[in-house]
Parts: C-alpha cells; sequence; structure tokens
C-alpha cells in the first residue's frame, strides 16, 4: 500500500507518517525542501524519538520523496497509483498544493484507479474541505469534477501530538509521546480503517476542543511567554502570571466547549490537567517563536483566538483571558517571521485599531475590537 503524504516537516515526519508506517504503508513525501527530499532518497529511513524520561524510539522505513515543484509529472502519476492521500503543508499552503493534486486525481480517473481518501491535517477548522475547494478550482470541466468526486473522499480531520521544529540536519524528529488524529467519517470513500485514528460521526465538536484548547492555551503561553521574553513554552508556562492566564483562558474556552457541546465540566477540567502536562514537558524542546507563528492566521476570524472571543462574547460570557491574549498576539514581533512583521508595519502605518480590524475581521466599530485595542495598552503599560 502507498500513501502520499503532502508536507515532509514536523508533524508529516513526525506523526502521520508514523500512523501510517504503522499501517503498512510506503510513504512518498512530496515537499518543495530539495535537501530533505535528497535525505529521504538516500537514508530511505528515519527514527522518530519520544520526549520523556525513558528513552523510546520508533524506526520509520520504506519512505522516499518527491519534490513537487521540480517533479511535478513524477508526482502526478504516484497520486494515481497512491491508496491513500494525506497532508499537512499549512493551512495557507493547501491552494497551492491543490494544481498537483487535482493533476493527480484527474489521472486516477483516466486510468480506473480505486476510490481514495485525501486527508488534511492541519490546525484549523474544516482544513480538507477548504482543500476540496482549492481543488475544484482547478478543474474546470464538470464532469470531470463530479468523476472526481464519486472517486474521492474528502474527510476532515482534528490532529494532536506536539512537535518542535527540528535541528537542520537530518531527518530524526523528536515528539511528544501523546498523539490523537480524529478522522470525520462523513466524506470517507475506502473502507480501511487506520489503527491509531478515531473516526467519528460527529467532527466539529472535537476540533473545536482540540484548537480551543490545546491551541488556544499554546498561543497563550507563546504570546504571552514572548511578552515577558521568556524562550520556551516549557519555561513560560512555569510563570505563575502566565500560568494563571492559561487556566483563565482554558477556563473560557471551556465554558464555550460547555454550553455549545454539552462537554462536561469535570472531562473538561481533565482535558485541561492533561494538556497543561503536555505543555510542561521538560524533554521537549519548544520555542514560543514557533508556538506563535503566522500570527495573522492565528488571528483570523475563525481560528483558535477570535473565534471562541466572538462565540463568547455573543453568549455574553467574560473573556477577559482570551482579550489579554488576543492583544499579546499583537505585540509579537520576530523577524523571521513574515506575518509579525506585517502586523507591525500595518500597527505603524494605519494605527492599532484599523489593524485590529484587518486583521481579525471585526469591525473597527465592533466592540471586541475596542476592548483588544485597550488589552494591547494595558499590557504596554505594565
Ligand atoms: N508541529 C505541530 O506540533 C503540529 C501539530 C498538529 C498540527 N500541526 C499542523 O500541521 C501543519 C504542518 O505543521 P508543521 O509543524 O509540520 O510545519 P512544518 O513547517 O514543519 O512542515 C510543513 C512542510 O510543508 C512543506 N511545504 C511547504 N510548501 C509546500 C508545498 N507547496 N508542497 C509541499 N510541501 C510544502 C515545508 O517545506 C515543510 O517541510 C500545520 O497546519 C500545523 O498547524 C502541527
Ligand atoms: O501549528 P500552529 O502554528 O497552528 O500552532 C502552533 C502549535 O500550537 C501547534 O503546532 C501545536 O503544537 C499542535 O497543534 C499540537 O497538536
Amino acid at each position: 500500500m502507498l500513501a502520499v503524504h503532502f508536507g515532509a516537516g514536523n508533524i508529516g515526519r513526525g506523526f502521520i507518517a508514523e500512523v501510517l508506517h504503522s499501517n503498512g504503508y510506503e510513504i512518498c513525501f512530496i515537499d518543495v525542501s530539495q535537501p530533505l527530499i535528497d535525505q529521504l532518497n538516500e537514508k530511505r529511513a528515519y527514527s522518530i524519538r519520544l520526549a520523556q524520561e525513558e528513552e523510546e524510539t520508533i524506526e520509520i522505513n520504506n519512505v522516499y520523496g518527491l519534490n513537487s515543484q521540480t517533479e511535478e509529472s513524477k508526482v502526478i502519476e504516484t497520486i494515481a497509483q497512491a491508496d491513500l492521500v494525506t497532508v499537512s503543508v499549512g493551512v495557507n499552503i493547501l491552494p497551492l498544493i491543490a494544481p498537483v493534486l487535482a493533476a493527480g486525481l484527474k489521472k486516477r480517473l483516466e486510468v480506473g484507479a480505486r476510490p481514495i481518501d485525501v486527508i488534511a491535517c492541519e490546525n484549523a477548522i474544516g482544513a480538507t474541505t477548504a482543500l476540496k475547494g482549492h481543488i475544484k478550482d482547478q478543474v474546470d470541466d464538470a464532469t470531470i469534477w463530479e468523476g472526481i468526486l464519486s472517486n474521492t473522499g474528502f474527510p476532515d480531520a482534528a490532529v494532536d501530538r506536539i512537535v518542535p521544529n527540528q535541528s537542520r540536519e537530518g531527518l530524526d524528529v523528536m515528539v511528544e509521546p501523546f498523539f490523537e488524529w480524529v478522522v470525520h467519517t462523513e466524506g470517507l470513500k475506502i473502507e480501511k480503517r487506520l489503527d491509531g485514528v478515531s473516526y467519528v460521526d460527529e467532527l466539529t465538536p472535537y476540533i473545536e476542543r482540540k484548537l480551543y484548547t490545546v491551541n488556544t492555551g499554546h498561543a497563550c503561553i507563546a504570546y504571552l511567554g514572548f511578552v515577558h521574553e521568556i524562550d520556551s513554552i516549557a519555561e513560560a508556562v512555569k510563570n505563575p502570571t502566565i500560568r494563571r492566564e492559561l487556566e483563565g483562558v482554558l477556563e473560557e474556552t471551556g465554558r464555550l466547549l460547555e454550553v455549545k457541546y454539552h462537554f462536561e465540566r469535570e472531562e473538561l477540567k481533565a482535558y485541561h490537567q492533561k494538556i497543561i502536562g503536555r505543555f510542561e514537558n521538560s524533554h521537549l524542546s519548544d520555542p514560543v517563536e514557533r508556538v506563535g507563528r503566522n500570527p495573522m492566521r492565528k488571528l483570523s476570524a475563525n481560528d483558535r483566538l477570535i473565534g471562541p472571543l466572538v462565540q463568547l462574547h455573543e453568549r455574553k460570557i467574560n473573556t477577559q483571558h482570551l482579550l489579554k491574549v488576543t492583544a499579546a498576539a499583537f505585540l509579537f514581533d520576530v523577524a523571521q517571521d513574515e506575518e509579525s512583521v506585517q502586523i507591525q508595519r500595518l500597527i505603524k502605518e494605519r494605527g492599532l485599531l484599523e489593524t485590529i480590524a484587518e486583521v481579525t475581521s471585526l469591525s473597527p466599530d465592533h466592540p471586541l475590537a475596542e476592548e483588544i485595542e485597550r488589552a494591547v495598552a494595558e499590557l504596554l503599560n505594565q
């Protein structure tokens, strides 16, 4: 069995590949980083090390790589022969991989290939659905699109495992021991179920619980860690002020999950404790810069900050902690992070309130926009 996986980065090598490998797949990684592709083709294997007291290593073999920019026709051929396509490139990159994916799925129709599923494993609500839309945009002919749809499943998914950036050399990956991969059964075309994956009939509560707890909590530590000039997540979570904010933020998003999806309070509390323990993992070295990366994406309307903030505001539930974290995201300023640089430039050119409106899609006279503005001022005056 062959799986094509787009994105040989942290989560691709450190999580998705482990599950695919343990289910007996050969893995073809598609990436744009030639050094990564060269190493995959030279070594054909790498190890995943678990960040825990007792060292444990998992060997991943039967892997190779293709560069989607320079080996497009090979990528199309490989998609045509594959049994599964998975993706973890980042939501902003999904439109860029759509043309080659569309060509590969079209090729499958021409050669009469078996049905296949395409699963995007990104931190976003509805990432596979978004990818499906980008692929559709690449197919002009309605009959071909109908053919692709009848032969291809596009299930949404939620993925959870902390995989920090790795050292520049080598393919080996250090990951936390925990992982969770949940796939929506609706939209699946293939019968095979992967060991290590949970299949659910309703995905939204799971993905929102994950995004608004793990990722909102993570963003809280990263942005407040940055404000407090702390480098790593494990260090920042030990800071009493940040810890208080983290607990406050999880309480707020927990309230939303409780009223919206009727998650049990006790169940959510246990989930919070488990997640805080994961953030505290001192065997992982995860800089606040990685976790805070792409603040424009993280501050967009449906993501981990504005998403819960607006929904809590609509329900008249307190959001003081979320407001503080959102404000801190506007202070994230990392030279290598283009989105943070762009936010700082926008603030200089157009002022804070207009920047808040532009980045979050809130209207400038929305009470939350003004409250975020006030929270930024408070952070600056601390
Ligand atoms: N790292 C984590 O802890 C984690 C956990 C859960 C989900 N995620 C999500 O997984 C996705 C990937 O995150 P990551 O941490 O692995 O990032 P990453 O930067 O380590 O990996 C992304 C990979 O995609 C490749 N890429 C970029 N453009 C491409 C293109 N056009 N075609 C093919 N490959 C391309 C990059 O070269 C890189 O190797 C993101 O959506 C992230 O939110 C990450
Ligand atoms: O990947 P991002 O940029 O959406 O978010 C950064 C981290 O919060 C994220 O990568 C977590 O490590 C991951 O989502 C844990 O499952």
